[in-house]
């Protein structure tokens, strides 16, 4: 039977008085493209910072490929293979694109590998992205969507087996958006994909499940003619959503 590749059990995180994640169980299969769907606020977020270890629970447990990383801190989940690129543009701008990503590459090396290693690294991910062309451009100067997949190329250059993407499409437009699912489609091939998104056509067309919080918990899960039919859903998000 395979193994899941990262599982939460009873996952909690408060802030204050505010319980943001409330007892999250939740299992991601290998090769899977997960959305995580829910109204503003609703903790997922904080739900994947957890995950990556940018914040750590306040009770549950998490494990990754059959090890438990609930305490480890987050360069260590990068290392096992978690990688993730979040909501704000966190590209260094005065670098060039191929800096921002071969910082990445270096991430990874834990034995001082060749700078050889590192340029194969870096352009591999920024091909991949279709930014191979734009390496030497400063980073601050590149195109706000191009910027988007700049982040996505300098988490693919950590060779991840999860990669957790925050709200990728975000100001993009929709040529630009047509070609992020189709990149993301190509990525799912060799890693799993969490992906956090509000654009319901996209999720629609991606995700194989679709995973829903509301208020901190985890109120639905299943595909997406699943979750379209949800009654509980559309009464939290989609409703809201569509007024
Ligand atoms: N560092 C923090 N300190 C205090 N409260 C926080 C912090 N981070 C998140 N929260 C609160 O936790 C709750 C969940 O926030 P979170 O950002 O995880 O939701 P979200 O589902 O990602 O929302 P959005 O779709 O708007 O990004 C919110 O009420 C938020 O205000």
């Amino acid at each position: 039977m395979t193994q899941p590749l990262l599982t939460t059990k009873g996952l909690s995180r408060d802030f204050g008085g505010l319980r943001a994640v409330d007892k999250a169980d939740f299992t991601l299969m290998p090769g899977e493209i997960r959305a995580i769907i829910g109204p503003n606020g609703a903790g997922k977020t904080t739900f994947v910072s957890l995950i990556c270890g940018r914040i750590l629970p306040s009770s549950g447990a998490i494990g990754f490929n059959g090890a438990e990383i609930t305490a480890l801190p987050a360069y260590r989940r990068v290392r096992l293979g978690i990688a993730y690129t979040f909501q704000v543009t966190s590209v260094f701008a005065n670098l060039s694109a191929y800096d921002n990503v071969a910082l990445s590459v270096q991430r990874t090396l834990t034995d001082g590998r060749s700078r050889g290693a590192v340029r194969e690294g870096a352009m591999k991910a920024l091909e991949q992205v279709g930014l191979a062309d734009r390496a030497g451009t400063p980073a601050g100067q590149l195109a706000y969507g191009h910027q988007r997949l700049l982040e996505v190329a300098m988490g693919l250059a950590l060779q991840p087996k999860l990669l957790i993407l925050d709200e990728p499409t975000q100001g993009l437009s929709d040529g630009e958006i047509e070609g992020f699912v189709a990149l993301i489609r190509e990525i799912a091939r060799e890693a799993t994909v969490l992906i956090i998104e509000h654009n319901m056509p996209v999720v629609m067309q991606l995700a194989h499940r679709i995973t829903v919080f509301d208020a901190g918990r985890i109120i639905a899960e299943g595909d997406p003619a699943e979750i379209r039919t949800n009654t509980q859903v559309q009464e939290a998000y989609l409703g809201a959503a569509h007024g």
